[in-house]
């Protein structure tokens, strides 16, 4: 089983997150190269103001003298400001494209996994907010750590060269900086964790609030939720003000740290220069006044980076701990979401044979024409119930088989473990004589159509809705044959996603035309139909039923139903 628990980077920086985002590694090139030229910028900008004022004060210079020096002074500070704008720049492009690169591997591990207990609300959360606070991370917090690596070692390498005495204390108080940071980062760690689970949880909350408001209002509960919603905020709140305090109280002390450091600094280079004895610093002068100012100028400019840093660090955490979540997604297998899904009970039993399934699986051909389905000693198990009761059941080759066992027996459990979103705890499941652990899942999948017993739809249009049915979409005339074979609602009827705006029974035909499409331009030899009349009148339902008679030819067809005008075309009927 993977490991799901979030992974802290010790280093602030998250190799992971730079390893899955492509183009990072450039980013933090140019980073780097405009840290550079940056650094000069700071060094060239303190040079010149150096030299300007103990021009003025100590060598008595006019404004002739200095104008090409004020000229240069300009031109250096414009050139840092256009860096820090092309900076900027970059950061947003690069975060832009990190965001959307991991949205869309998150989305394809999504679609890859089976569909299990994951909460909506919650990966609407962790897809949109979560990972949009990645922004700071990348466009902040990153180019803030090249800068802090490049600025301070170019601002010692002059101070060393100018005054080596504030290139020793610079040296020794500098690693407070980052000591403090870590100490302190490590600590925020775990609050940005909690802080977003509080955003998880508040998510998913008014998710399902939204989602059962009409049945919470019916029978008159939804002022209730008003108090359960203020317990739920008031967390989120406390949370948030918390990690704000520390994030507060961490600049502070870096703030701290950073001046007195610059304040001994500065005392040295005064005492120096008042008594240039003292210490043999020898700063005495126009040429001792600007060094003193030189060193002055650069000394805060060692640790501003490392301050920025530090406090950035605090705002990509919320953008750090939703990136452990999606690589928690990511690194899950098939296996791995079954097993939060379907995993047994303590007492219940458990499939041994699951690793060495796993370990066997191969890639076959698609499955043959009207192939034959065996359950061979099949238990399916959901969390916290007793296993369904053990089943062995073939399914014969180019026959419609009729399921009618009893409501719970596991109908719907069975077919959701043809198209593998379910796995059984025990036991197999063959098509001809190859176990469904072999085969390839997706060309599986491509062989079979399902009409589940509750279709899902989505906003728009019944067309729209038909044509989910195959992945490349579909032609009009074809989407028009889907929906007149089922009987299904005119093709440009709205629907909404909770069905609102159709009759269950027309939902039902929708569900019913997306499926006869899918068997219309996929041709697979399996299908799956999941009380396919449940909704209809006896009339619909027997026109329906004429409809699909000729594509039960030549087809492995399986249905669950009770209905007496469903049973009255099984080849065969099947209860336990
Ligand atoms: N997601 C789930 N979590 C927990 N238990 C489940 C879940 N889905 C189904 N069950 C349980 O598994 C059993 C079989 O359910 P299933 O839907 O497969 O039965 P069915 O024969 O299709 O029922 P019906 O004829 O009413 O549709 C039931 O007892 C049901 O409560």
């Amino acid at each position: 089983m993977t490991q799901l628990a979030p992974q802290p980077s010790k280093s602030g920086l998250d190799r992971r997150l730079l390893h899955r985002a492509r183009g990072a590694s450039v980013f933090i090139g140019v980073c780097a190269g405009l840290g550079i030229v940056r650094t000069a910028c700071v060094v060239a900008g303190a040079w010149l103001t150096a030299s300007l004022i103990a021009g003025a004060f100590a060598g008595g210079r006019g404004l002739d003298s200095l104008a090409p020096q004020l000229m240069a002074l300009a031109g250096v500070l414009a050139a840092r400001a256009l860096l820090a704008s092309v900076q900027e720049a970059a950061a947003h492009r690069a975060s832009a494209g990190v965001k959307s690169g991991l949205r869309r591997q998150a989305l394809e591990q999504l679609m890859r996994l089976p569909s299990g207990k994951r909460h909506t609300g919650e990966t609407a959360a962790l897809l949109v907010r979560g990972i949009d606070a990645l922004d700071d991370y990348f466009a902040r917090y990153l180019p803030q750590l090249v800068l802090a690596v490049v600025v301070p070692v170019g601002v010692l390498v002059v101070m060393l060269v100018a005054y080596p005495p504030a290139a020793l204390i610079v040296l020794v108080t500098l690693p407070l900086i980052p000591l403090f940071g870590v100490l302190i980062g490590l600590y925020t760690r775990t609050r940005a964790e909690r802080q977003w689970e509080s955003t998880s949880h508040l998510a998913h909350h008014f998710a399902d609030l939204v989602a059962g408001l009409p049945t919470l209002k019916a029978f008159g509960r939804a002022s209730k939720q008003v108090g359960a919603i203020e317990v739920t905020t008031g967390a989120y709140r406390r949370r948030s003000m918390s990690l704000l305090r520390v994030a507060f109280c961490s600049a502070l002390v870096l703030e701290l740290a950073a001046s007195l450091s610059v304040a001994v600094v500065a005392v040295t280079v005064g005492v120096d220069l008042v008594s240039p004895h003292n210490s043999g610093g020898g700063m005495s002068g126009e040429a001792g006044l600007q060094t003193a100012l030189l060193v002055l100028i650069l000394a805060p400019e060692a640790y501003l980076p490392l301050r920025n840093a530090g406090a950035h660090y605090h705002a990509s955490a919320e953008g750090l701990a939703a990136a452990e979540r999606v690589f928690a997604i990511l690194a899950e297998t098939p296996e791995d979401a079954e097993d939060r899904q379907a995993a047994p009970a303590p007492g219940e039993p458990s499939n041994p044979n699951a690793a060495a399934i796993t370990a066997a699986r191969v890639m076959r051909t698609p499955l043959g024409r009207a192939p034959t389905i065996m359950f061979r000693r099949t238990v399916f198990a959901y969390p916290g119930r007793q296993p369904l009761p053990e089943l062995s059941l073939t399914v014969p080759a180019g026959q419609t088989t009729v399921l009618t066992a009893r409501s719970g027996a596991g109908k719907s459990t069975l077919m959701a473990a043809l198209v593998g979103f379910r796995r059984p705890v025990s036991g197999s499941i063959a098509f001809d004589d190859t176990e469904l652990d072999d085969l390839d899942l997706a060309a599986v999948r491509r062989s079979i159509a399902w009409l589940p017993q509750r279709p899902v739809l989505v906003d728009g249009t019944v067309a729209e809705n038909v044509r989910l049915a195959v992945p490349d979409g579909a032609s009009d005339p074809a989407v028009a044959k889907a929906i007149a074979a089922a009987h299904a609602p005119a093709a440009t009827r709205t629907v909404a996603a909770d069905g609102s705006g159709l009759s269950a029974g027309e939902a039902a035909r929708v569900g019913l035309a997306r499926f006869l499409l899918r068997v219309d331009l996929l041709d697979p030899p399996v299908l799956l139909l999941d009380e396919p009349t449940a909704h209809l009148d006896g009339d619909t339902e027997q026109a329906v039923l004429d409809s699909f008679a000729p594509y039960r030819d030549q087809r492995t067809v399986l249905i669950a139903s009770h209905r007496a005008a469903v049973r009255a075309i099984a080849d065969r009927e099947v209860d336990w």
